[in-house]
């Protein structure tokens, strides 16, 4: 297997829940994944199963490495930071950027306390004292420092404010992303990622409903801005969703020649979000 990531029909069940159903994923160095889907789909149980956090059938391979073998030894190549995330409460952040500095030998504290710098997290704070975002913060500040080649983040900005979390994902694009490295973005924040992204899955109900390249959107996917009776015209070509805009309606295709829908109005490419409403409904009407 020569990509940093590679899952073929990884499954993973709880009882009655099938979280994660024959997913198949392949991931080249350079790669920035988003991993977008609705609330229980199977994105953190999918992680976890690569990080071998949580037992899976299937064959399963990051950086050349069975997660489930030797977890040990992946954990010093990856990083991961996980939506539930818990810190020493006790320690104040300078005690826990020493505690780290001890245990991690890829941490390189300098560049956490540079992080921290932007933040109003100060080095004499007890963690139990800081605010549930900077908290979140902190935990961002000694990721970040770890020079790893595969970087996991779950809902890494969940209840962080709006200025902290393009900066975050700035910081993430400029000063720690580089084409020898691979990380996956699992966030339910669509449109703040999406710039950064160079891939993106869909996942629905413990499937991959969609992979494809974010430099395929403008040829594969289309968005036609239609108003008055051209509207009938545009409905009747296939299309995957539709929705109603001020005066008119977007409707989005997949596979059509934009030279067809030209002529009846105003012709983008859709978001990733829009996208991703229009395919997963289309999923769930199809059960
Ligand atoms: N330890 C567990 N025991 C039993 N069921 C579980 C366990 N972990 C996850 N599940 C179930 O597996 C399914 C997928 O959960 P998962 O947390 O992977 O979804 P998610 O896509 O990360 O959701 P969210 O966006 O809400 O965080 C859910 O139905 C969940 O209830």
């Amino acid at each position: 297997m020569s990509q940093v990531i590679e899952a073929r029909d990884l499954s993973r069940r709880f009882d009655q829940v099938q979280a994660v159903d024959k997913v198949d994923l392949s991931l080249s160095a350079g790669s920035v994944l988003g991993l977008i889907g609705p609330n229980g789909a199977g994105k953190t149980t999918l992680l976890r199963a690569l990080l071998g956090l949580t037992d899976c059938d299937g064959e399963v391979s990051v950086l050349g490495i069975d997660p489930r073998r030797d977890h040990a030894r992946l954990m010093q190549q990856v990083c991961f930071i996980a939506d539930t995330a818990v810190l020493p409460r006790w320690m104040t952040v300078r005690q826990l950027l020493d505690y780290v500095s001890g245990i991690h030998p890829r941490f390189q504290r300098r560049q956490a306390e540079q992080f921290l710098a932007t933040t109003e997290v100060g080095a004499k704070r007890k963690v139990r004292e800081l605010s549930k975002g900077m908290t979140v913060q902190l935990h961002l500040a000694l990721v970040m420092a770890v020079d790893a080649k595969v970087l996991i983040l779950d809902e890494p900005t969940l209840g962080l404010d709006l200025l902290f979390r393009k900066r975050f994902y700035e910081q993430l694009l400029n000063d720690y992303f580089d084409d020898e490295r691979t990380i996956i973005i699992s966030t339910h924040q669509v449109e703040e990622v999406q710039h950064i992204l160079t891939e993106v899955v869909f996942m629905d109900r413990g499937r991959l409903i969609m992979h494809k390249p974010m430099s395929s959107f403008d040829e594969e996917f289309a968005e036609l801005h239609v108003v008055g009776e051209a509207t009938a015209r545009a409905e009747a070509i296939p299309h995957i969703g539709s929705r109603t805009i001020l005066g008119g309606k977007a409707i989005l295709y997949e596979g059509v020649d934009r030279s067809l829908l030209e002529s009846l109005g105003e012709v983008r490419t859709p978001s990733v979000s829009d996208l991703f409403v229009a395919k997963i409904e289309g999923a769930q009407n199809h059960v």
